[in-house]
């Protein structure tokens, strides 16, 4: 599947904010958000899905304009995952994995028993089945996102979009989450897109990044090319080093912030 944005423009009222926003994400693809607090992240997100309708502009699924498709076929393609925090309801994880398969019933069909193997299998394939009876309004913020990207597997998306999947979790849960979306995006081919406050993350598991910057421009392309010195200091008004090393024959990057500018 290839989903592209063309020229998007969108604003509150008379509040501009996303300004000619075009990009586009093929197959197997991550492509990261980035960009300073307050500058369209998740508008960007909720606008390109129609939850948000574009001032002018379009996205397209395939070439095909996504007002043009059937709410059903859009949503079996494409996953949302909200941000975990404040998304906690009293149901247990099965129960929660279980309704992403809405979908895929009608509106008043109970899950039946397909719709619990897929949950059961979606949970399986992120390693939350331990979780499978644990309330989520029990759980720990990384427990509930995994249960919320397990949640979006159930329709066997082409796409999943998720918004800031690693805020709040400690390093080795930030960890699982970006080794989970990269063995989705390397192995099943699974595009996603990805809002993050890291560039560190964004330069580990993308392929392309957009850069939102605060006076209405942006910038997309490779990620290792988006991401440079030049460009964090002009979007976030912070100097930083970008360090390259390898360790047991593999290549990292960091970002690290030296001052503001
Ligand atoms: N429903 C709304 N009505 C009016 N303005 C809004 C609405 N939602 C968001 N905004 C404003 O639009 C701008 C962009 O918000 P958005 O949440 O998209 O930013 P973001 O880049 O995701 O931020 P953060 O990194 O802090 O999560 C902000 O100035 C915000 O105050």
């Amino acid at each position: 599947m290839i989903f592209r944005v063309e020229n998007g423009c969108f604003g509150y009222k008379e509040k501009q904010i996303l300004k000619s926003i075009s990009f586009t994400v093929g197959d197997g693809e991550v492509l990261s958000v980035l960009g300073s607090n307050g500058v369209g992240k998740t508008t960007l997100l909720k606008c390109m899905m129609g939850l948000l309708k574009w001032n002018s502009g379009h996205s397209y699924v395939d070439d095909q304009e996504i007002s043009q498709m059937k709410h059903k076929d859009f949503w079996k393609k494409i996953a949302y995952v909200p941000q975990a925090k404040g998304a906690a309801f009293g149901y247990s994880a099965l129960d929660m994995v279980t309704l992403g398969r809405s979908a895929h019933l009608g509106t008043f069909a109970q899950p039946g028993k397909e719709d619990r193997k897929a949950a059961e299998e979606a949970m399986e394939e992120i390693g939350v089945t331990y979780l499978r009876d644990k309330l989520c309004t029990e759980m720990s913020g990384g427990e509930l996102q995994m249960v919320l990207i397990a949640r979006a597997l159930t329709i066997f998306p082409s796409m999943l979009v998720l918004d800031e999947p690693e805020s709040n979790l400690d390093f080795k849960n930030q960890l699982i989450i970006l080794e989970t979306i990269q063995k989705l995006s390397k192995n099943r081919g699974i595009s996603a897109i990805v809002n993050t406050h890291y560039p560190e993350h964004a330069l580990k598991i993308s392929d392309k990044a957009l850069l939102l910057n605060q006076d209405g421009t942006n910038i997309f392309g490779d990620a290792a090319e988006v991401i440079n010195v030049e460009n964090m200091r002009h979007s976030f008004s912070v100097q930083v080093h970008i360090n390259q090393f390898s360790v047991d024959g593999r290549e990292y990057r960091s970002v690290v912030p030296l001052h503001l500018v």
